[in-house]
């Protein structure tokens, strides 16, 4: 369908539903197909109708006697520096061991002397009961609005995995996709019949998201992440903390991160972002807000309450991760890892519930390495990671930095600028300062969209706005028209942004995910954008600040 904009100043957003048509401020308007997103759920409709024989799932990836397999298949990484060698290795102020006693024991609920955090935890739980109820679901809302059923153009060749290009192929297309270099035999849809929604999920990625809109394989895996048996954990390597690979009975991986802290606990004020421990609730709830912002760009995440001794213990081989088992003074099971920082009795990971229970969460996991090789990039504003030092940005005049930026490669066409201001909307949003670098699929060169990994180091504080965070939106006064559109309807009581993560995070097993605190400031945090973004316009003209992603409409 053709599209007419016609665009001028504003920020009130109405939708006209019945007659398919989007007016924005009744001047720009935008003609809405709606039609059923096309990417979404082909790959998994046809994958699914033949037999099971797979090329890459029929047969368990990892088990005993093919141990270290994980690291090899899924763990090898670029060289590009973590940018951590100039870390300050300065104590971690809250890790005493009375400290990690009394916030066990607060888990336990046992009883210990009132502490700030123990009452602010109690404040929590009452704010938490004494929210408005609403009735319906804001959510199934949100996702029928017409912002989130513009149609996404996907080609063939858009498609990452090759079984999912040759599934979405003509026949004569088909001509050109070698699936398997080693097989002499003709290639038929027998060799795609995975019919595990971990693959199916997989194929479903493309250059410019994880997985679409309605993608039924994304429910099934998180289901499958929370409800199967695990059948092999092993360590996996590199990055400042500890995370096990886990395999699950159905063959898939997922990426665990344990708890480390109280949901309430906040980052204290004189820490670096960089001595910040990772969160497991903050990359399940980066999981739910980049699907809220319609990025998709984040593989799903879940919680999990995981048994050390009998799901992680007894299901390792990794001797290296064994030996660090140990039993504590008042009985809980803990076990610290080997990783570059953070791995040492100290910073031990113990049960938090019946002394065995611990705690997690898991992502899902992206194709492995030899399928669909990443390419690591530096963020253009990466921070300094020293306590000393301050970034180029810091020091040079905005508005020159962002020019330079701008004209620079992968910077200067396509897609990829845009996609930076999208990471500072979201990073913004979560108060995530620990964004050094990002990834993407090698496959797709330039052209695509980055990858949204590691957001353990978000939601650490609810009354602080990192506004440094948002100086890539401000500097370059720019932002997506989709996004800033998104934004404006999530700014809106009837889609507020703060009851959507509620009402999504709700079903997680280890729910309630955030605290009240950290939902509000969500929504203070909406506004400052589009306060940044309104103030902008008023400078520049909208034409120059709102980056147009609608125009194929
Ligand atoms: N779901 C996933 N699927 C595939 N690879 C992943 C996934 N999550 C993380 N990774 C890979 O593992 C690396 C380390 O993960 P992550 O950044 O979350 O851990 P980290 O301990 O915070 O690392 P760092 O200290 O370097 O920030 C990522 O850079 C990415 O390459
Ligand atoms: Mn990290």
């Amino acid at each position: 369908m053709k599209l007419k904009a016609r665009l001028v100043t504003g920020v009130m957003l109405t939708t006209l539903v019945a007659c398919g048509l989007l007016v924005l401020n009744g001047n720009l308007r935008v003609a809405v197909e709606f039609t059923a997103d096309p990417a979404a759920g082909q790959g998994a409709g046809r994958a699914a109708q033949g037999a099971v024989t797979s090329r890459y799932g029929g047969k368990a990836v990892v088990g005993p006697g093919n141990k270290k397999l994980l690291n090899e298949e899924y763990g090898v990484n670029s060289n590009v520096s973590n940018g951590f060698s100039a870390m300050n290795s300065g104590q971690h102020p809250n890790k005493s061991p009375e400290k990690g006693l009394q916030e066990k024991n607060k888990i336990l609920g046992r009883q210990v002397s009132p502490t700030v955090e123990h009452k602010q935890h109690n404040n929590d739980q009452e704010n938490r009961t004494s929210q408005p109820k609403y009735t319906g679901s804001k959510l199934k809302n949100l996702y029928k609005h017409p912002l989130y059923r513009i149609p996404e153009r996907v080609s063939t060749s858009d498609y990452l995995l090759k079984p999912a290009r040759w599934l979405h192929a003509t026949a004569e297309e088909r001509k050109h996709i070698k699936l398997d270099e080693n097989s002499g035999e003709e290639q038929n849809e027998d060799v795609l019949h995975e019919k595990k929604p971990w693959r199916l999920l997989q194929y479903g990625i493309t250059r410019y998201s994880l997985y679409a809109r309605n993608d039924p394989n994304v429910e099934e895996v998180l289901k499958a992440i929370r409800t199967q048996e695990v059948t092999y954990v092993e360590m996996k390597p590199g990055g400042t903390q500890l995370k096990l690979f886990m395999e699950f009975e159905d063959t898939s991986i997922g990426l665990f991160k344990p708890w480390r802290w109280p949901r309430d606990r906040e980052t204290p004020p004189d820490h670096f972002y960089f001595t910040d421990y990772e969160r497991h609730n903050a990359e399940i709830a980066a999981y739910h807000l980049d699907r809220i912002l319609d990025f998709r760009r984040c593989p799903p995440v879940s919680g999990r309450w995981f048994n050390v001794t009998s799901e992680i213990r007894y299901k390792s081989e990794d001797e290296k991760l064994l030996k660090t088992f140990f039993v504590s003074p008042i009985g809980n099971v803990c076990f610290f890892g080997d990783c570059s920082y953070y791995c040492n009795t100290e910073h031990m990971i113990c049960a938090i519930k019946d002394h065995h229970m611990l705690e997690g969460s898991v992502a899902a996991y992206l194709p492995r390495w030899q399928e669909a090789p990443r390419k690591t990039w530096k963020h253009p504003w990466k921070r300094s990671y020293s306590r000393v030092k301050k970034a180029e940005w810091e020091v040079t005049d905005g508005e020159a930095f962002c020019r330079q930026v701008r004209s620079s490669p992968p910077y200067d066409k396509g897609r990829r600028f845009g996609d930076v201001l999208d990471l500072t909307v979201y990073d913004f949003l979560m108060g995530n300062m620990d964004r050094h670098h990002y990834e993407t699929f090698k496959a797709f060169g330039n052209n695509s969209a980055p990858i949204h990994l590691d957001q353990g180091r978000a939601f650490g504080r609810t009354t602080h706005d990192e506004i440094s965070i948002l100086v890539p939106i401000y500097s370059c006064c720019s932002i997506r028209k989709s996004t800033w559109a998104r934004l404006q309807l999530l700014a809106r009581e009837d889609y507020r942004l703060s009851d959507l993560m509620r009402e999504s995070m709700r079903t997680d097993p280890i729910a309630p995910i955030l605290t009240e605190p950290h939902l509000l400031a969500l929504d203070r945090r909406v506004r400052i954008i589009l306060d940044t973004v309104e103030k902008c316009i008023k400078k520049k003209g909208v034409e120059k600040v709102l980056l147009e992603d609608l125009e194929h409409l």
